[in-house]
Parts: structure tokens; C-alpha cells; sequence
């Protein structure tokens, strides 16, 4: 290319200047050319790695669903005892058999220590993790609330029911002195059973509020299900947690997936389920010196509870918590309602005849349902008509004779 510093205009004549510009150009476009061949090279480089990302993100999500699948449960929780020069790993399972097994890769080789607890998916029997050596409430899936805020004013249409738990869980925990002086042992929980969505958490929750005690929820299908060989220990482990805690109250959900009666045939997972039902009665015995720790139980089927569960001295109420009627479908609409804008023409009354057969968590659902309803209309306030489309969606059951009710006419 021609130099343009000892370029001189005066000194050329214009054939020397049309060369020159002409060579210029020549100059440029094969410059240009050249450009051209990078940008097509770093843009096939660029599809490339982005073709490479793409493998690679794919690789991530299915390393990551296998991960998954090698951590759901149901999981087998042991205690390493020895582990070989090439990484294989003898662990002793907590339901007793022993197994030489191999870590996943995630696993850190100095984590894999005699003497530390891990847990092995039940199919592989792979190690798939490495427990803390103490309590964990989280691993055990167990519920821990400080202070619910749930107060007895939220629970609706369960008066009755309220007083007894009053007696049978708060008066023990505020005022031992009574039990003393009067010379009985304080009750040591209760049971309650009923329908689901009826508030059984709901009130064991308040009671913890109004005592000011720690609540700890377990659910019994997830103590035997989720940890095999652990259904026992979690419950030993549950109590001790309880009682450094206290006061509190330990619920139990679903009992009856530990408690139900015991069918003659005896497969492992009900030898499993036996074991924790023991330890829980052990528990439940031994609860005397416990007295800032009570324990509320709930299942939806008290029928088939086993009857060592129900003897006395063991839950020392049991008591019923029923299907809302309309005084107590009213005060829970009442409940559910008391933040929400709503038409002044609403009468309550009306929307808890039209929901006979409904529970306290559909009585809830109705409410979201109606706001929403609102919502999407971009009104502020909730109409009866929202309540009516509300109460349709929630699925209320037409055999109840409200199906003339529920197109409005009611309300017309
Ligand atoms: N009696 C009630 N008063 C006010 N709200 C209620 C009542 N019953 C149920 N609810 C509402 O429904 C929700 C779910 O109820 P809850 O979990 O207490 O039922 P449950 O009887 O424990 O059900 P499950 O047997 O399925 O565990 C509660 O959080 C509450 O919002």
C-alpha cells in the first residue's frame, strides 16, 4: 500500500494520483477480505462453543436429576465402620445388615470416616451423603416453630374443643402447681382426630402460642417412610429434643402411619413400623417426669389405631374434631374473612348455608378463591358473586341440595 506520509499532491501529476487511489482501494478491499475471513472464523468459533454450552448444560440437568434421584427418599441411614484403600466403604446399616458400598462422586474422600453417619440409597446402595454427627432437625424433616403465631381466636367453630385441649395440654404446662397440690399426675397430651382439613394443626399450633411453647411437628409417615431403620431413633431423638427445649409441644401428624393396628403379616417395613410404635410407646410412658413437654397426636383414622395407643394413661384426652356445622362454618368464614374488603350486601349467614359439607381448609380456599376472583375483575372489593364462583371451584359437593343455590338465585 502506498505510503500516505510521502504523498505529496503538488508534486504528482493526476495519473500519478488515480494510481495511487486506486491501489488505496485495491488495499482496502483485500483488508477488507481479510476481516471478513476473521468475523467468519470467530463466529463459527462462537457457534462451536455455544453448541459446547449447550452440551454442557445438558450434561449438568442430568447429573443433577440423578443426583436428585439418588438422594429422594426413601434413604438407608448408617454408620461408616470401615473404609478400604480404593475408597470402597463398609457401612453398617441402622436396620442391621451390613454393606460394602462405594461413595457417590460428590462425596469428599476425607468425609468418609469410621465412625460418621451417612445415608445410602436404597436401591444402588450408594453413599449419597454424609450426616452431621448431631441432631439435625432439618435431615428428619421435622417442623420446628418458636413461637406459632396462631392464637385460639383463629380457630373457628371448636369451642368444646378448645376447652378440653385448654385443660388437657395448657393448664399443665402454666400451672403444674395445681396438679401438685392437688396430688394427680398432669395429663400428658391428648389425641385428636377427625377429617383432614378440620384444624387439628391449626389448634395444636395455638396451644403452643398461648403457652409459649416450642412446637415441634413430625409427620408419622415421613418417621417410618423416609429413613428406613430410623423410625425409632427419630422418636427417642424427638423426645430428647423436646424435653432440652421445653416447654413444648411435640405433634405428631398421621400417627396412625405408626400407630395402626398390627396386621399378622410381618414384612420388614412393618417390623420397621413396630420398632417405632414401641419406641413411641416407650416414649409415651416414660413421659411422667416430662412435665413441660406434651404431646398432641392427630390422625383422620382413629379406626384403625392400634388399641395400646388408646390405653389409658397414654393420650389422656382423645377428642373428636368434627366437620364444621353453620355456626361453625360461619365463625370460620368470620375468621377467614376478617382482613379482606368486602361488599357491604355480603351476608356471611348465607355463604355458610351454601357450604354445608365443607371443611375448615375449603372454607379457607373459598376465601383466597373469591379475593382472587376480585382480582382478576380489578375490583377492591369481594362480591357475594365472587364467594359463589368461589364456592363452585372449591368443589362444593351438590348432594347437599345447594345445587339451586349456587347459579345465584339466592342472590338475585
Ligand atoms: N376450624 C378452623 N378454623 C379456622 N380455620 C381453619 C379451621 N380448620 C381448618 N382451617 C384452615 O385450614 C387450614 C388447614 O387446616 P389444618 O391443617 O389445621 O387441618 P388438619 O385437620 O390438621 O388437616 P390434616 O388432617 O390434613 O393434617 C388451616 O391452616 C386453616 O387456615
Amino acid at each position: 500500500m502506498a505510503d500516505s506520509q510521502t504523498y505529496n499532491p503538488d508534486s504528482r501529476s493526476e495519473e500519478d494520483i488515480t494510481r495511487y487511489l486506486l491501489d488505496r482501494i485495491s488495499g482496502l478491499e483485500s483488508r477488507n477480505l481479510e476481516l471478513r475471513e476473521e468475523i467468519r472464523q470467530v463466529e463459527s468459533e462462537k457457534r462451536f462453543i455455544e453448541s459446547q454450552k449447550i452440551r454442557y448444560e445438558r450434561e449438568i440437568r442430568k447429573l443433577k436429576t440423578e443426583v436428585e434421584k439418588l438422594r429422594s427418599p426413601p434413604l438407608i441411614i448408617g454408620t461408616i465402620t470401615d473404609v478400604s484403600a480404593d475408597n470402597r466403604v463398609v457401612v453398617q446399616s441402622s436396620a442391621g445388615p451390613k454393606f460394602m458400598v462405594r461413595a457417590s462422586g460428590f462425596i469428599e474422600t476425607e468425609d468418609l470416616k469410621a465412625g460418621a453417619r451417612c445415608t445410602l440409597n436404597q436401591q444402588s446402595l450408594t453413599i449419597v451423603d454424609i450426616l452431621p454427627q448431631s441432631f439435625d432437625s432439618q435431615i428428619y424433616g421435622m417442623e420446628i416453630d418458636d413461637a406459632p403465631n396462631e392464637t385460639y381466636a383463629d380457630v373457628g367453630g371448636l369451642e368444646e374443643q378448645i376447652t378440653e385441649i385448654r385443660e388437657a395440654v395448657e393448664l399443665p404446662l402454666t400451672k403444674p402447681e395445681l396438679f401438685k397440690k392437688v396430688g394427680i399426675s398432669p395429663p400428658r397430651g391428648v389425641l385428636l382426630y377427625g377429617p383432614p382439613g378440620t384444624g387439628k394443626t391449626l389448634l395444636a399450633r395455638a396451644v403452643a402460642h398461648e403457652t409459649n411453647a416450642k412446637f415441634l411437628r413430625v409427620v408419622g409417615s415421613e418417621l417410618v417412610q423416609k429413613y428406613i431403620g430410623e423410625g425409632a431413633r427419630l422418636v427417642r431423638e424427638l423426645f430428647e429434643h423436646a424435653k432440652k427445649d421445653a416447654p413444648s409441644i411435640i405433634f405428631i401428624d398421621e400417627i396412625d402411619a405408626i400407630g395402626a393396628h398390627r396386621s399378622e403379616s410381618i414384612t420388614s417395613g412393618d417390623r420397621e413400623v413396630q420398632r417405632t410404635l414401641m419406641q413411641l410407646l416407650a416414649d409415651l410412658d416414660g413421659f411422667k417426669d416430662r412435665g413441660n413437654v406434651k404431646i398432641i397426636g392427630a390422625t383422620n383414622r382413629i379406626d384403625i389405631l392400634d388399641p395400646a395407643l388408646l390405653r389409658p394413661g397414654r393420650f389422656d384426652r382423645i377428642i373428636e374434631i368434627p366437620e364444621p356445622d353453620i355456626e361453625g362454618r360461619l365463625s370460620i368464614f368470620k375468621i377467614h374473612t376478617k382482613d379482606m374488603s368486602v361488599d357491604d350486601d355480603i351476608d356471611l349467614n348465607e355463604i355458610a348455608i351454601l357450604t354445608a359439607g365443607m371443611k375448615g381448609s375449603d372454607i379457607k380456599a373459598i376465601c383466597t378463591e373469591a379475593g382472587m376472583f376480585a382480582i382478576r375483575s380489578e375490583r377492591e372489593k369481594v362480591s357475594k358473586n365472587d364467594f359463589i364462583k368461589a364456592i363452585e371451584k372449591v368443589g362444593f359437593d351438590h348432594r347437599n341440595g345447594a345445587g339451586e343455590l349456587i347459579d345465584g338465585a339466592m342472590f338475585a
